[in-house]
């Protein structure tokens, strides 16, 4: 099992809340659980506990983030009515060197009636345990490397539970740990009885290096989230049409546009991709599906990354395109932000790019001297519904760029609500 505190959202790891933070973090849901919260905070040993200035006292749960807590064992899965009752009570010295921890568990974590289930004893003490190294360990995060327990007594449920650990060897990377579960006398001159005794090895990750003592292990950041931290929303223009027809002149002025805004853009375009990334590519009909699908793969994780990608290329074929377009789209899960694919088709008459033919190259293409020129000896499917067509024969690279600003406008991708 792991053992580290999780901390998955934005706001979270910006500032997660501190122990002292996390004691009025939780209120009662009712009066059984108001019941027990009294009785722990009215017991001789918390407030022998709290006497003690060598103890932080916190209710670890509660750092773990709303959103994530439901989902974690011990913070959310196993609390509430009839299991752990109220989120527990500890106090960890700063050294690392011990860790106390008051709970109250309830009738329906039994394994044999009335017994309370000995895996549950075993992930209480691999968390209070771990708990307890936290604070002498690289970067304070541990992942359970051994664990023996010794079952001593049966846990009889609906009673208050205390782990007391203490680290008893530490070196580099790794934190041995012993400690027990033992029952918390509610009547004067009660004795605790132990129920299970464990002896546990925590290792500090090497990856853990990569985060710090905050940052530690979570599923991923959602889109959304990404989106927030970055202040921006990541989506793909996707520029498309005849050699010469504008797509690099506007996706320039649009790219230098957005950054004056900004918002970071980024151009993909033959320039940085077909020298690079796509050098083995020619322009067959074959070698032109693969560029367009690398560059969209490409495009589609600067997207991702909260990034506007332009991508211009004259992607001729529909299907292409449409491959391109798919892969943002599936990319889109359900109650996250989505991936926005804007169709941009930049559209010209073949005789005004041939008139315009910066490079040469439709000359040459009608002289032979290069095959398969889109427009002369290859195809160009213009698109059916793109999102934008912007006429550059009638349109200054200005206005164009407007346009296209406008409608990001329009859906909120840029300006204000952007992240939203
Ligand atoms: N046969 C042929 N057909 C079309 N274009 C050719 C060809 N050979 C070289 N070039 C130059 O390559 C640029 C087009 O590359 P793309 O990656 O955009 O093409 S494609 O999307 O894979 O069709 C294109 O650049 P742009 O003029 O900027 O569009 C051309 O300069
Ligand atoms: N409104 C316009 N938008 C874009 N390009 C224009 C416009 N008017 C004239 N041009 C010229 O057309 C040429 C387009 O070349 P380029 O942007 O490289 O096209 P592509 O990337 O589609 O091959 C440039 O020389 C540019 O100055």
């Amino acid at each position: 099992m792991a053992a580290a505190p999780a901390y998955p959202t934005a706001a979270a790891i910006l500032s997660p809340p501190n122990s002292a933070d996390t004691l009025s973090m939780f209120t009662p849901h009712d009066d059984d659980a108001q019941t027990k919260e009294d009785f722990i905070n009215s017991h001789p040993l918390t407030a022998s506990l709290r006497e003690s200035p060598a103890l932080i006292e916190s209710r670890p749960h509660m750092k773990i983030p709303p959103s994530w807590r439901k989902h974690n064992l011990t913070g959310g899965t196993l609390v509430g009515p009839g299991k752990v009752t109220i989120p527990p009570f500890s106090w960890s010295a700063q050294d690392g060197s011990s860790y106390v921890q008051i709970s109250h568990v309830g009738t329906d974590l039994c394994g044999h009636m009335g017994i309370i289930h000995g895996g549950f004893l075993a992930t209480m003490l691999d968390e209070g345990l771990a708990r307890c190294s936290f604070p002498v360990l690289p970067f304070n995060v541990g992942m359970t490397a051994k664990l023996d327990i010794n079952y001593k007594a049966p846990a009889i449920a609906d009673q208050y539970l205390v782990l007391r650990a203490k680290t008893i060897k530490v070196e580099g990377r790794k934190a041995w740990v012993e400690g027990h579960i033992e029952t918390l006398p509610t009547e004067e001159g009660q004795q605790p009885v132990i129920l299970a005794t464990a002896t546990a090895l925590y290792v500090s990750p090497k990856q853990a290096a990569l985060g710090n003592s905050n940052i530690t292990w979570h599923p991923s950041l959602s889109r959304h989230e990404r989106n927030q931290l970055r202040g921006q929303r990541g989506f793909t223009i996707w520029f498309t049409g005849l050699s010469a027809s504008g797509k690099s002149t506007v996706a320039t002025a649009l790219e230098q546009h957005l950054l004056h805004l900004g918002v970071a853009a980024y151009r993909l375009d033959g320039d940085n991709v077909r020298f690079g990334l796509n050098k083995d590519l020619g322009f067959s009909e074959k070698d032109r599906n693969e560029n367009i699908r690398r560059i969209a793969e490409v495009a589609k994780l600067f997207a991702d990354s909260s990034t506007v990608a332009l991508a211009s290329f004259i992607s001729p074929y529909r299907a292409d395109r449409q491959v391109a377009r798919d892969l943002h789209t599936n990319a889109s899960p359900a109650g996250d932000d989505g991936l926005p694919f804007i169709e941009v088709f930049v559209d010209i008459p073949l005789s005004e790019a041939e008139k315009r033919d910066p490079k040469g190259l439709y000359k040459k293409a009608r002289a032979g001297e290069i095959k398969d020129f889109t427009g002369i000896s290859a195809p160009y499917e213009a698109p059916e519904s793109p999102e934008i067509t912007i006429r550059t024969d009638k349109l200054s690279v200005e206005e164009c760029v407007i346009k296209i600003a406008d409608y990001l406008r329009e859906r909120d991708l840029i300006g204000e609500n952007k992240a939203n």
